[in-house]
């Protein structure tokens, strides 16, 4: 993975360079005030969200892919950077009264700054809708990043646990049958032990890709753990849901999937189980569906719970 500074070398150059450029110019100009009339408050004010925008441009260069939108919001940050910057560095060097372009460095950048960043936002909320779609089947109703794998990126076990019984209340408001599936590789730990855990890991995204493929626009697959996987199908009897986890076994089976390595064909199996929603609260639920997977595993027929 490339570094940050490789990544955005030369915005980040560019920053520096005209951050000092606006020092030396203070410098070149002005007179370096004692430190008795140096004011503290406005001190560290100015220069504490000068750091804090320095953090935010770092965090957003990290997470964001280079394009349009990370350069409006870079750019829009960096001017409010500058800004900040040269608020503090005011606060160190005294200008003749008759000197008006420090004024304007202050304070030109700011407005420029956040009419670049409502731009980005603009545009950063649009892909988010485009991201939302596709993730459609990953998430529903709130995102908490801590509950998402890094992985698949799919729900874990608490997100699937609060989905349930939230989907699970909805059920009994709408008077809808609610149904869940759990899928379960075969075998895995044999992917992971004769092609390594670089591959086991590969597998499970490409699992998870294809089982989003199969589903409907209301579904929500989570990963429960290791390779062991939920689906929450709302309005759904469990013969229906049945049928969609034999769906989801086929579609598996029948995936023609290759080895990153040397490009091995390996014939990938997962055991599907499905039942319907009772009574009952979420952890209850999938108790149920782990003890039904247990006797599928031992005896292939037993598919529902
Ligand atoms: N590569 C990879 N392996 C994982 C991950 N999480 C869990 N595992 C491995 O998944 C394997 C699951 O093993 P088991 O529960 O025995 O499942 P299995 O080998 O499919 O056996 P059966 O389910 O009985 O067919 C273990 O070897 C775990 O180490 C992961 O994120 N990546």
């Amino acid at each position: 993975m490339p570094s940050l500074f490789a990544l955005h070398r030369i915005k980040l150059l560019s920053l520096l360079v005209i951050s000092n450029l606006g020092l030396i110019l203070h410098l070149s100009l002005g007179d370096v005030k004692s430190v008795a009339a140096w004011a503290w408050l406005d001190i560290a004010g100015e220069g504490g969200s000068a750091a804090l925008v320095l953090i935010w441009i770092c965090l957003l260069l990290k997470s964001r892919p280079a394009g349009r939108v990370t350069d409006l919001l870079f750019l829009g940050l960096a001017c409010l950077f500058f800004s900040l910057w040269m608020d503090v560095t005011d606060e160190f060097v005294q200008m003749a009264d008759s000197v008006r372009w420090d004024a304007w460095l202050e304070s030109g950048p700011m407005p420029v700054g956040f009419v670049l960043l409502t731009f980005g936002i603009y545009h950063w909320h649009r892909e988010q809708l485009a991201i939302s779609a596709q993730m459609r089947n990953r998430e529903r109703l709130y995102r908490e990043h801590r509950q998402f794998d890094k992985l698949t990126p799919l729900g874990g076990a608490a997100y699937l646990k609060t989905q349930i019984e939230l989907t699970i209340k909805q059920a009994e408001i709408d008077r809808q049958p609610l149904s869940l599936i759990m899928l379960d590789m075969d075998s895995f730990n044999m992917i992971n032990r004769d092609f390594g855990q670089k591959e086991g890991d590969r597998v499970l995204q490409v699992v998870t890709q294809l089982v989003l493929l199969n589903l409907r626009e209301h579904d929500l697959l989570c990963r429960l753990a290791g390779d062991r996987f939920v689906v929450v199908l709302p309005n759904t009897l469990e013969s229906q849901a049945v049928i969609v986890a034999t769906e989801l076994s086929m579609a598996i089976a029948h995936l023609a999937y290759r080895t990153a390595g040397q490009g091995e064909r390996l014939i990938l199996s997962a055991t599907t189980v499905a039942a319907m929603a009772r009574q009952e609260s979420a952890e209850r639920l999938l108790e149920r569906l782990n003890m039904t997977m247990a006797r599928a595993k031992q005896t292939p027929l037993a598919r529902s719970a």
